[in-house]
Parts: C-alpha cells; sequence; structure tokens
C-alpha cells in the first residue's frame, strides 16, 4: 500500500481510521486512508501513526453501522490523544487549587467565595439545580446549551467536594479501586 493513500487530515475520498496501539490500548491518533485503497490494507503493513512514525498493522476492526474503522498497531508512538486529554485534566487540577483559595477569600470577592460563605446547604443545592438542568438539556438536541449546562454542574460538583473538603482525586481513588 503506498504512503500515498494515506493523509494525516481529512479529505475527499478519505476515510478516517482510529489509531490504538495493541498492548496497551491507547488511542495513538487518526490516520485518513484513500477509500479504494482500504480492502489492500493487511495485516503486518506498516500505518504511519505521525509524520515520522510507523507502526505495524496487527488488527483491523470495522463498524459496519457507523462505517468506521479502528487499526490496532504495534507502537511506541506517543499518543497525542493522551497529551490532550492530560492538559485538559490539568485544568481541572487549577480549577480546583482556584476553588479551593475562593474558600478563604472574602464573600464579597467573587461568586464561588459568596457561595461557599452561605454553607453547605447551599452549595449541594446548587449541585441539584445544575444536574436537573442538564438533564433537561439532554432531552434537547442543542451542542451549546448542553456544554454550558455540563460545565455549570462540573464547577459546583468542584465547589462541593472542596466544601466537604474532599479532593478530586479521593473521587478518583475510589473510581480506580471499582475499576474492572
Ligand atoms: N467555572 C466557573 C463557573 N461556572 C459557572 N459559574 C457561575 O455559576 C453560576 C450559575 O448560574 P445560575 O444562574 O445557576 O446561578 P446564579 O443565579 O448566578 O446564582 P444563585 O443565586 O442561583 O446561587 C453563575 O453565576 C456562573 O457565573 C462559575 N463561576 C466561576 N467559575 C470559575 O471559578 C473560578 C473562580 O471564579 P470566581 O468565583 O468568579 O472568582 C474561575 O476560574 C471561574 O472561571
Amino acid at each position: 500500500m503506498m504512503e500515498k493513500n494515506f493523509a494525516f487530515s481529512a479529505q475527499e475520498g478519505f476515510r478516517g481510521a482510529i489509531l490504538q496501539n495493541y498492548k496497551t490500548k491507547q488511542l495513538l491518533g487518526i490516520i485518513y486512508i484513500a477509500i479504494d485503497s482500504l480492502e489492500e490494507l493487511t495485516l503486518g503493513q506498516d500505518i504511519p501513526v505521525s509524520a515520522n512514525e510507523k507502526g505495524k498493522l496487527i488488527k483491523i476492526h470495522h463498524h459496519n453501522s457507523q462505517d468506521s474503522i479502528l487499526l490496532e498497531v504495534d507502537s511506541t508512538s506517543e499518543s497525542t490523544f493522551e497529551k490532550e486529554v492530560n492538559e485538559k485534566a490539568g485544568f481541572i487540577d487549577y480549577l480546583s487549587e482556584i476553588i479551593a483559595d475562593r474558600k478563604k477569600a472574602d464573600p464579597s470577592s467573587s461568586y464561588t467565595s459568596s457561595l461557599f460563605a452561605k454553607g453547605i446547604n447551599k452549595v449541594a443545592q446548587k449541585v441539584g439545580e445544575e444536574a436537573v438542568e442538564i438533564v433537561i438539556e439532554a432531552k434537547d438536541d442543542n451542542k451549546d446549551l448542553f456544554m454550558g449546562e455540563a460545565a455549570d454542574l462540573l464547577y459546583h460538583y468542584l465547589v462541593l467536594l472542596e466544601a466537604k473538603d474532599y479532593k478530586l482525586h479521593e473521587v478518583i481513588e475510589v473510581l480506580e479501586a471499582r475499576h474492572k
């Protein structure tokens, strides 16, 4: 299969395929493959996983109903997805720290501080309200409104954890212990 049959950006006549490390199951990225060369994909062949790295094709998964493809490859390449996920997760830690700082600040200095000052009942009530609002948006199809409510819920959930003197990493530990 020729190099020109692969691309790293979407283009006409090409189909996106998700690349996954076959050992770690880490998602590595997306490669675009010329549709008329899809039949020629062969186990063991080299697949570009980044501009200068290749991996051996180990397994091909076709998802017929969604017309999508997942390719498991043997590769030592670093995941670009993982980097993005870590960066985003890093912001949640940063936001949690700001929220913790607001707990010690003057109640009139910010919304978060004023919420802490109103006490645990008010904070818990806000989480309940935001939960109801996201449920309502879930029934509709407006991404912006849904994302707004999802962010409101996450922010107020972090405030509730802080109000209870718990840390997000403690919740993550519960999830890890539960993980099968
Ligand atoms: N991410 C948020 C965030 N998301 C939502 N909200 C607030 O949450 C409230 C939700 O809206 P509602 O209409 O439900 O609430 P409300 O009517 O304003 O308040 P209530 O009278 O119902 O209590 C709004 O006032 C939003 O501004 C947030 N407030 C603060 N942050 C972040 O928290 C950090 C600290 O912010 P300050 O508290 O502003 O310093 C910063 O990083 C902010 O970006």
